[in-house]
């Protein structure tokens, strides 16, 4: 699927709502390649924290409509690893918080015969008081001021 000359990097999350610690995130995942894919997780899989208010569809959207992203994608439903197989990325950038063990998607990657590094992105603190760098403080922003 992708140019064999290009060194592709891809990485992933809900992106309900976006905010400066998801530019931060990408612009630091593109610079770890040539070309950037994002997957955007599905509600299913979103188990670990209450599900997005923003559709998968509108997720994804936005998220393509980035200049640092060269395509977006909707995630697999039940395997996580179906898109990986697909776009056959060198490079997995996991987010600073993402609970995903890199070693054991490196232990899976290995299983299904994928040539790609696991590297592990940096986080962006707040650098202005009123700055919201996630998106559950957002949410509780809105309802605070507007509930
Ligand atoms: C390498 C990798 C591939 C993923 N692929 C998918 C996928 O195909 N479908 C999906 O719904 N979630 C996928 N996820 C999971 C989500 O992107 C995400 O980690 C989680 O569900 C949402 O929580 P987060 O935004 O806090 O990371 C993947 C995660 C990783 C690390
Ligand atoms: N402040 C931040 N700095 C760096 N990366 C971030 C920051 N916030 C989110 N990310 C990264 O962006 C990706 C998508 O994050 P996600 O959609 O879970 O947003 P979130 O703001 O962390 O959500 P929530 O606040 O609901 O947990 C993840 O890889 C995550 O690590």
């Amino acid at each position: 699927m992708t140019n064999d000359s290009l060194r592709t990097v891809i990485a992933q999350g809900t992106f309900d709502l976006l905010h400066p610690g998801h530019v931060h995130y990408l612009e630091e995942a593109a610079a770890m390649g040539d070309e950037l894919y994002v997957i955007v997780a599905r509600k299913s899989n979103v188990d670990h924290k209450e599900a997005p208010i923003c559709s998968a569809a509108q997720r994804r959207d936005v998220v393509d409509a980035l200049e640092v992203v060269d395509k977006a994608i909707l995630g697999h439903e039940e395997d996580i690893f179906v898109p990986i197989e697909r776009i056959d990325p060198d490079v997995i950038a996991l987010g600073h918080d993402q609970h995903h063990d890199g070693a054991a998607i490196e232990d899976e990657l290995e299983r299904r015969g994928i040539d790609c590094t696991v590297e592990r992105a940096s986080g962006r603190e707040s650098t202005r008081e009123d700055e919201l760098l996630s998106t559950r403080l957002i949410i509780d922003r809105i309802l605070d001021r507007r509930g």
